[in-house]
């Protein structure tokens, strides 16, 4: 009889921990769908640019450059496209390129549009000052609210470019990052009519549209923008007629006081989303009661395997941001790692449909130093799995971490390259994927925790070594300079 009771006790709590689980995973689909990968505005151009919040307008813009002999000055929308210094912009353009296989090429079919590098030509337009930023800053670039240092954006700018009727457009594509730093794109149209030309945004299955043609505007009194994360992939529509004229900045993140983008960090993680979903994780003491660790696969691509440049946790975005946030305000120790999954058993898909962008750096930096600091190079299973398990300070096993959704494969980085030699001698890349760990510690220490957390907007529990051990990042004596837990893919 006690033995039934117990039994029906504990399958009731693995009922109840399933169910709130299938919730928070729903909450993490949710989330991560739901989360903003690109945002877009217009504002009126007028004489006197406003400064009032509610209605903000900007200068008309103004374009200096040189057309070989003298300089030149065009103003939008002022001189018109028929006039003779609009006319003279467009021929000092060059036709522009776009990057494929690390190569700059030229393909009209892929591409067709001309260009002025920053070098060429100075504009009075300030994305500062119309306030671009700051909202670029709020709605792509969250702070982490514990960060001591917060984060502001830096836009650079990088060309003006013209796509004109007809064939004008840029197929599908994802920029090349200038830097690791680099994590969005803006992009300002320019009060010139034309028709189609609409920018097309996608990300995770989901895609905005920014249709910036002047068909509605025919005096084109409008200044447009757009700003998108760097893994979006994203085109320019045919413009069917006249000149779409845009200014694209390169936006990175930067450390900052928080204020340089002049908006102070109003985010409250108990609004968010998922937060009463993974506080009912616990509340409820049949849930995990002896502790467990959730894991999230990050939804955008970070530069995680770049121990210099990553800034990580702060260079989390929108969704990825929020998990991160939400844990934090519930008292949870929590750490974004990246995550080697090895293929040694398992078949290879994971790597051959990873698209990584940053392949040169990590591959060349991992291979060259490995053979010259250690002057050795491995070739069978036995030796390649010294090197895994070198690389790790201690495995821990997958299904030890409840994971609350899918990895996606794309999201893959480069993180270990080494030497096979034999037969067909090659080099070897190995991928990590970034994920965030939860710790949630057994529900005797869980009580009350996220109140005061949230509060002193840090995680009170300590991470429990026992269970789990984090890396030591440079292990190697900054021969790799990346922090690698490993972690074997289960069979099948
Ligand atoms: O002009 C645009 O809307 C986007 C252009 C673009 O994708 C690029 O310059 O990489
Ligand atoms: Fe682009």
């Amino acid at each position: 009889m006690a033995t039934e009771s117990r039994e029906g006790a504990s399958s009731l709590a693995k009922m109840m921990t399933d169910k709130l689980l299938n919730e928070l995973k729903a909450s993490v689909a949710q989330c991560a769908r739901a989360a903003t990968f690109a945002c877009g505005g217009s504002f009126p151009i007028q004489d006197q640019a406003s400064q009032d919040p509610k209605h903000p307008s900007v200068r008309p813009i103004q374009i200096r450059y040189d057309n070989g002999e003298h300089g030149q000055l065009v103003t939008l929308p002022t001189n018109g496209i028929d006039s003779p210094a609009f006319q003279q912009l467009l021929r000092v353009c060059t036709p522009a390129s776009f990057g494929r296989g690390g190569e700059e090429v030229m393909y009209e079919e892929y591409r067709k549009a001309s260009k002025l590098g920053p070098e060429d030509f100075l504009t009075s337009f300030c994305p500062y000052e119309a306030g671009i930023i700051d909202i670029i800053s709020q709605l792509l670039l969250p702070n982490a609210t514990h960060e001591k240092d917060k984060r502001s954006v830096r836009a650079e700018l990088y060309k003006l470019n013209v796509y004109s009727s007809p064939c004008g457009r840029f197929k599908a594509h994802v920029d090349t990052p200038r830097s690791d730093a680099q994590f969005a794109s803006l992009v300002v149209a320019l009060p010139v009519a034309h028709e189609g030309g609409e920018l097309v945004v996608r990300s995770a299955g989901k895609q905005l549209v920014f249709d910036w043609s002047t068909a509605t505007d025919p005096i084109s009194s409008t200044l447009k923008f757009a700003a998108f994360y760097s893994d979006c992939e994203h085109e320019v529509l045919e413009v069917t007629s006249g000149h779409r004229v845009t200014l694209t900045y390169n936006l990175y993140v930067t450390r900052g006081n928080g204020h340089l983008a002049g908006i102070p960090s109003g985010l409250d993680p108990t609004q968010l989303p998922i937060y009463d979903t993974l506080k009912n994780i616990f509340d409820v003491p049949s849930c995990f009661p002896k502790g467990g660790m959730l894991g999230i696969w990050l939804t955008h691509s970070y530069a995680h395997t770049n121990g210099e440049m990553n800034f990580l946790p702060s260079s989390l975005k929108g969704a990825d941001m929020m998990f991160y946030e939400t844990a934090i305000a519930l008292g949870l120790q929590c750490s974004v790692q990246p995550i080697l999954c090895y293929s040694m058993y398992a078949d290879d898909d994971d790597v051959e449909y990873a698209q990584p962008t940053r392949q040169g750096f990590a591959t060349q930096q991992g291979f060259d130093e490995y053979v010259h600091s250690e002057g050795c190079v491995y070739g069978n299973d036995e030796d390649y799995m010294n090197v895994i398990s070198e690389w790790s300070e201690e495995n821990i096993r997958m299904d030890s971490v409840t994971w609350l959704n899918e990895k996606r494969a794309e999201l893959a980085e480069p993180a270990l390259a080494y030497a096979v030699f034999g037969n067909d001698p090659s080099v070897k890349t190995e991928y990590s994927y970034a994920v965030l760990l939860i710790d949630i510690p057994p529900s005797h220490e869980r009580a009350g925790n996220y109140a005061l957390a949230y509060h002193l907007r840090r995680p009170l529990t300590p991470m429990r070594r026992s269970r789990m051990r984090w890396p030591k990042s440079g292990k190697r004596g900054g021969v790799y300079q990346i922090r690698v837990l490993a972690i074997p893919l289960p069979f099948g």
